[in-house]
């Protein structure tokens, strides 16, 4: 755990960048730093390294004062990742990640095994690895920077704004594989953003710094999106706060409907009061969308309209169920199970009425 107790700083000429902030970093999760530019965010974090020394207050790693500890060895025990990689430009891919390791002098046979092995994880090709930076992607820059940042394996990742120098799409898929390496590692994170969407993808506790270095909240996504402490965060979190609300909605407990599914072999004579139908194979995997008096006979010969997206009952969230309904030409959202069988169909005002949870327990 990192532990923030009544930590000011105070920069020469007089900045507050950081205001009295006290706040738990749990060990094992994701804690992340947001808010406004110039809200403290990048100096509480450099806080946890000593690369910046508290006026007043101290930080503590389980318990222990981080000036307890010199300023090299603290930061070989954590990984510090930062936007545009940082990456050293003369030296080769493999080189670059096993900069820890080689510090630490290990051989350079087993630094560059760790290396590869390390690249393999955050997904970049072995062949990558006699490159130089400037022959990379930024996605894989980006991705060189946390595979160099976990070569110690250490057990705290310092990560400022580490997914900001690329472009959505990219971005997206850092995330994803942030989240799915994290899921296997357990490391203890904190990570920097001024992006609200970020943080609430990435974070298991969110903490919002305001303009002159006052955390204003230290929550969990759900609920500061349910409960905003005050105007200041309401605002941050953007207007779109009640549909973000619904991506910690679960879908498995959803009440889906049958009626309007059909297989292909159906008659269409047999469709009265539907408007619109799903017609599925055999394997209950949807095929796609007609209306009734569209055709005589079986569905298989009816003109059809593309299914769309559909969501994954219980994988999904209410959100990406909600989005599904939206882009469906019939308006009802199509649930499939894990090998893409359809589940049912939901209309978006059953979406709506599932619980969010968002008022039960808070992460603060
Ligand atoms: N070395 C420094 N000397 C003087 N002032 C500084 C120094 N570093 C940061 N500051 C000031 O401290 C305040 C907080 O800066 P910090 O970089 O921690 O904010 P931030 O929330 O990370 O912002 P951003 O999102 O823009 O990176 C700012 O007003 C900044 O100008």
């Amino acid at each position: 755990m990192i532990t923030f107790e009544g930590v000011t700083k105070r920069y020469p000429g007089g900045t507050v960048a950081l205001d009295d902030v006290s706040l738990d970093c749990p060990t094992g999760r994701i804690t992340v730093f947001v808010g406004t530019s110039g809200g403290g965010k990048t100096t509480a974090l450099r806080a946890i390294n000593r690369m910046v020394d508290p006026t007043s207050g101290r930080v503590l790693i389980d318990g222990r004062d981080v000036r307890e500890h010199k300023p090299a060895e603290l930061r070989r025990g954590m990984g510090y990742v930062i936007q545009h990689a940082g990456l050293f430009p003369h030296r080769t891919i493999e080189d670059n990640i096993a900069t820890v390791p080689y510090l630490l002098r290990w051989s350079k046979k087993k630094a560059r095994a760790r290396a590869l092995e390390l690249m393999e994880r955050v997904g970049l090709d072995a062949s990558m690895a006699k490159r130089y930076p400037f022959q990379l992607s930024g996605g894989q820059q980006q991705r060189v920077g946390v595979a160099r940042a976990l070569a110690a394996d250490p057990p705290i990742m310092l990560m400022d704004e580490p997914f900001s120098a690329v472009d959505p799409v990219v971005r997206a898929e850092l995330q994803d594989e942030f989240l799915r390496l994290q899921d296997e590692l357990h490391k203890t994170i904190v990570f920097v953003t001024h992006d609200i969407d970020e943080a609430i993808k990435l974070g298991d506790r969110i903490a919002v710094f305001q303009t002159g270095g006052k955390l204003v909240q230290v929550d969990s996504p759900e609920h500061l999106l349910a409960h905003p402490a005050d105007d200041f965060v309401a605002g941050f979190i953007g207007q779109n706060r009640g549909i973000r609300t619904l991506s910690f909605a679960a879908t498995d407990e959803l009440r889906l409907s049958d009626d309007a599914v059909r297989p292909a072999t159906a008659d269409a004579a047999d469709l009265d009061g539907l408007d619109w139908v799903l017609v599925v194979d055999d394997d209950r995997r949807p095929v796609g969308w007609t209306r009734p008096g569209q055709v005589d006979g079986p569905l298989s010969e009816a003109p059809l309209t593309p299914v769309g997206p559909t969501f994954r009952v219980g994988a999904d969230s209410v959100r990406v169920a909600l989005d599904a309904a939206v882009l469906s030409p019939s308006g009802l959202a199509v649930g499939v199970d894990d090998v893409g069988a359809v589940v049912g169909t939901a209309a978006g005002s059953d979406l709506l009425a599932v619980p969010t949870h968002a008022d039960g327990e808070g992460g603060g």
